[in-house]
């Protein structure tokens, strides 16, 4: 199991102050939609610079024209994109064919897809690398949580690995740890506290422990 560091409401050089706090804490860092709205994909070709040894996640939440997104993501340094499952079939294949072109992997967010179980099947059949449920900030703001849907896709998918996000905060880490996803995303839960290294240290650890 990975933790992943979502940094979304920063500018470029805010992200990477960040990441020089958190680096021994995290296995990647992801470049949220936010920031590639507001600084393009110049922000993961920064933080690729600051730090070549990390695994760069771009969150473009990639809809269409996905082979040519992803080429674009994958110049400026990406290791990991992320395309939507309500995307077209062609362009999740587009996506993966164009990651595994360059060695690099594709993550599907499952945000607003309401047949978790048979588009997780699709995509799994399809290739993809993880597969992510997801409650975006906007469902976090009634009380939803992805924890449901977690344990579906771990039911069905044969290949993929499998990441949960959305409002995951160190209270309700255990929770998340005892369904086994292979990539846990975190963003407010730690950007958004006071001592972010002790709760990115603590998060890490917890994780270790599995
Ligand atoms: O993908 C995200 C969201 O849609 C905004 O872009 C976040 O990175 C993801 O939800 C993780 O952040 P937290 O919910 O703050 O943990």
């Amino acid at each position: 199991m990975k933790l992943q560091l979502a940094i979304d409401l920063v500018d470029t050089q805010g992200a990477i102050n960040l990441v020089k706090e958190l680096e021994e804490y995290i296995d990647v860092v992801e470049i949220g939609t936010p920031v590639v709205i507001n600084e393009g994909l110049r922000a993961v070709k920064a933080m690729k610079e600051a730090f070549p040894n990390l695994t760069v996640l771009a969150d473009l939440k990639i809809m269409d024209a996905a082979g040519y997104e992803v080429s674009q993501a994958v110049a400026s340094g990406a290791d990991i994109v992320t395309i939507l499952g309500a995307a077209e079939d062609a362009s999740i294949l587009g996506a993966v064919e164009e990651a595994k072109k360059h060695g690099k992997q594709i993550l599907v967010d499952m945000i607003a897809v309401k047949d978790i179980a048979t588009r997780a099947k699709e995509l799994d059949e399809l290739g993809v690398d993880y597969i992510c449920v997801h409650t975006g900030y906007d469902l976090q703001a009634v009380g939803q949580n992805s924890l449901e849907d977690l344990a579906t896709i771990k039911s069905v998918v044969k290949n993929a690995k499998t990441a949960v996000a959305g409002g995951i905060k160190l209270e309700t880490l255990p929770e998340v740890i005892k369904a086994q996803p292979d990539l846990v995303i975190v963003g407010g839960g730690i950007t958004g506290q006071e001592d972010i290294k002790a709760v990115a240290a603590q998060m890490q650890k917890m994780i270790k422990q599995g």
